[in-house]
């Protein structure tokens, strides 16, 4: 259903912006997606595959991929980064552990030719649990400012309430007003 909806929005409509959301698994890129495009929270399971939908903000069309973040399903993420025009990376921020994994697959995804023009949204997720990293926090640990050939964003979020969504998006039409 997902497929056959993309290929007939192509057809009738040139407007939209392809946007991935990837990170590691249990980081939310499934609740937030469900946010964006029914407002509510979603009961979840691990997603293997990806989920697709349109979501549309003051007339500006975004068609938002959620790949599952699993181990054995990562090497498959390049599959979907053809014409993609803004990567949004989820992160559990209650994950100090993981926070180095996120870095290495964040810098394999930056170096890859088809991502070359992609702009790069953070959203620092799960900011509702006590004791999670801050933003300044993990901001460090992605070692974003070295990050200079692509344009760049980290925003502080709950998926669960949506809190800080909407500033995500903000940024990305932001950054397509300027182009
Ligand atoms: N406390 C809290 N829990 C959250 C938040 N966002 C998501 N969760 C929970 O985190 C768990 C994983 O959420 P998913 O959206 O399925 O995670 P995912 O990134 O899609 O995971 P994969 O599909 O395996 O890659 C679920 O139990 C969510 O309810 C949040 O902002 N705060
Ligand atoms: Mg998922």
């Amino acid at each position: 259903m997902g497929i056959i909806f993309t290929k007939l929005w192509r057809l009738f409509n040139h407007q939209e912006h392809k946007v991935i959301i990837v990170g590691l698994d249990n980081a939310g890129k499934t609740t937030i997606l469900y946010q964006f495009s029914m407002n509510e929270v979603v009961h979840t399971s691990p997603t293997i595959g990806s989920n697709v939908e349109e979501i549309v903000v003051n007339n500006t069309h975004f068609l938002m991929w959620d790949i599952g973040g699993q181990e054995s399903l990562r090497s498959s993420w390049n599959t979907y980064y053809t014409n993609t025009e803004f990567v949004i990376v989820v992160v559990d921020s209650t994950d100090r552990e993981r926070i180095s994994v996120t870095r290495e697959e964040l810098y394999r995804m930056l170096a890859h030719e088809d991502l070359r023009k992609a702009g790069l949204l953070v959203f620092a997720n799960k900011q509702d649990v006590k004791g999670c990293m801050t933003v300044a926090e993990i901001s460090q640990s992605l070692q974003l400012t070295s990050v200079k050939d692509h344009q760049w964003h980290i925003q502080a979020c709950c998926a669960l309430t949506g809190e800080g969504l909407c500033q995500g998006l903000e940024w990305m039409m932001s950054r397509l007003r300027v182009r």
